[in-house]
């Protein structure tokens, strides 16, 4: 595994994670949210096929918020898709935007089901996919999702996070208390201080940002290897360091 010469990731605030996200998508940035969700949820997907291989983990349900986070993981069951999954999405609590409805109907296309009994899904499924909320969740946790988020407390099935673990303090972590501790985590763009207390599977995925963001911000990313997506930063993580 090549890693750039550094010392330590970055971990983001909540506000610099904003920043970055919002300058990325800025005049000057030039991207539109399509392209970054794309990106975004072909990593997460991509980081997947490296730890669950499909003989055993085939299943797959995707379990969709209301935001952006939810948006990644529409995109990432359409991959899983064509990387020879069989992904089932939960989406409680669907946006009439657009882009949602056109990231539904690529999913409708491949004839991925759209199901609303999350026990009975997670008694038919070998992983589950965490995109109900990212770097935006504040506060407590609101209705419907308290209840989801305790249904996948309880789940023994392993869960596969994307950005952030859900209901967890995007900086000081399990707080509340009322958080599920994934056994994968797929960080975007840069990590967020809440994987700082995170030790188990860390990849990091979000392959689109420019050199010169990334020193603006001096966000140290490590070198994603060849033409992959995603790199595993399990050891470069965590309280171990
Ligand atoms: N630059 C990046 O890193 C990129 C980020 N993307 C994704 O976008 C995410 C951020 O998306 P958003 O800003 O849309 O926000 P989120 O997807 O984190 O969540 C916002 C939604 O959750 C709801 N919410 C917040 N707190 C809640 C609570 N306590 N109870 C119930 N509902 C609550 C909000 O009302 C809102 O609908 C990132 O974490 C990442 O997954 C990618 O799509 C694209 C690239
Ligand atoms: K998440």
């Amino acid at each position: 595994m090549s890693y750039r010469n550094i010392m330590a990731l970055k971990y983001l605030t909540q506000k610099l994670a904003k920043t970055i996200d919002e300058e990325l998508m800025s005049q000057a940035g030039g991207f539109s949210v399509d392209q970054l969700m794309e990106l975004a949820g072909l990593s997460v997907a991509q980081a997947i096929t490296k730890v669950y291989d499909k003989s055993r983990y085939s299943r797959i349900l995707i379990c969709c918020g209301p935001g952006n986070n939810g948006g990644d993981g529409l995109v990432a069951a359409r991959h899983l898709f064509h990387f020879g999954y069989e992904p089932n999405i939960f989406y409680p609590k669907q946006t009439k935007n657009e882009l949602y409805q056109r990231l539904i109907t690529q999913c409708n296309n491949l004839d991925i089901p759209f199901t609303n009994n999350l026990p009975d899904q997670l008694k038919q499924n070998d992983l589950v996919v965490d995109a109900i909320f990212g770097f935006s969740f504040t506060g407590e946790i609101r209705a419907p999702f308290d209840q989801v988020i305790q249904e996948l407390k309880e789940t023994k099935l392993p869960i596969a996070s994307i950005d952030i673990p859900s209901a967890w303090d995007v900086e000081k972590g399990n707080i509340s208390g009322h958080g599920f501790t994934p056994a994968m985590l797929i960080s975007l763009t840069a990590p967020k201080l809440c994987a700082k207390q995170y030790n188990g599977v860390h990849f990091l995925g979000g392959r689109f940002v420019p050199p010169k963001l990334e020193k603006k911000y001096d966000l140290q990313l490590p070198l994603y290897p060849g033409t992959e997506q995603v790199i595993d930063i399990t050891n470069l993580s965590g309280e171990k360091l």
